[in-house]
């Protein structure tokens, strides 16, 4: 099979071969891990509070130069990054946010169908301190997207927004997907958000991938109907619940 310049094959958009990391000598994060996701799928990560989930996304981002280890990573060589706060210069006006850093005649158009993609036409002058929590996100999603990135990485994207917002911005995240196809790894909390959002789930668990679910629901994944019901009671007994409880920490 071919080779990306990452090392990957033609059809991988992520390949990891026993993953070390850790922080402290006593415990280690990652232990182990194997992963693999194809290139255009949408993959969600739960796991405990602590479990390692940030420290495997920012491995794969290039960023976790706190910790130590060994391991093989191959990823694109498009990679974006949105995490649970916009990150935006509040210095810089909306469009300038988005297409900081992109080269060449045509950024300043593409950052403008970016921002309309996710339905900020209009908002281009704005002030990132003139928007909402989601409309932050959103912007940061553009961001990301007009790089066209082969693989987006995200940490917890709508931790911080309230319940009709993330509903809402589940759909935008679905469509802007199914549009670009990139491949995804969405690092969550929120077991729905992981069964609404993702074709595959997998759980994290004392270092290494534990639990592995497809999503293979027709139509279109409504948290009311009992297959999907079926899988959050599965995915929730893989996290050591037993019912709708709180996530707490692995240690406990
Ligand atoms: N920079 C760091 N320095 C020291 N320890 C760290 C650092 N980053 C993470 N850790 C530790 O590594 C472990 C895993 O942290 P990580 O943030 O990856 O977990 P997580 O699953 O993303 O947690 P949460 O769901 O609460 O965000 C935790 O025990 C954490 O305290």
């Amino acid at each position: 099979m071919a080779a990306h310049p990452g090392g990957l094959t033609a059809t991988a958009a992520v390949q990891i071969r026993d993953l070390h990391r850790s922080f402290t000598d006593d415990r280690p994060v990652l232990s182990g891990l194997h992963l693999d996701i194809e290139a255009g799928e949408f993959v969600a990560l739960l796991g405990r509070s602590g479990s390692g989930k940030s420290t495997l996304l920012r491995a794969l981002a290039g960023l976790d130069q706190d910790a130590s280890g060994t391991g093989d990573i191959a990823v694109p060589e498009q990679v974006s990054v949105v995490f649970q706060d916009s990150r935006l210069l509040p210095w810089q006006r909306v469009l300038r946010n988005v297409v900081l850093g992109l080269e060449g005649p045509g950024a300043v158009g593409r950052g403008k169908e970016a921002l309309a993609e996710v339905g900020l036409a209009g908002r281009e002058r704005a002030w990132p301190r003139e928007l909402s929590g989601g409309e932050q996100q959103r912007v940061a999603l553009a961001r990301s997207l007009v790089r066209e990135p082969e693989l987006l990485l995200a940490d917890e994207p709508f931790g911080a927004l309230d319940a009709l917002t993330r509903i809402k911005m589940h759909g935008l995240l679905r469509a802007l997907y199914e549009r670009h196809r990139p491949a995804v790894l969405l690092v969550t909390h929120d077991v729905d958000e992981a069964i609404v959002l993702a074709d595959r789930v997998l759980v994290l668990d004392r270092g290494v991938v534990k639990t592995e679910r497809r999503i293979d629901l027709d139509g279109t994944r409504d948290p009311s109907d009992p297959a999907f019901a079926a899988v959050r009671t599965e995915l929730l007994a893989a996290l050591g619940l037993a019912g709708g409880a709180e996530i707490t920490p692995e240690e406990s």
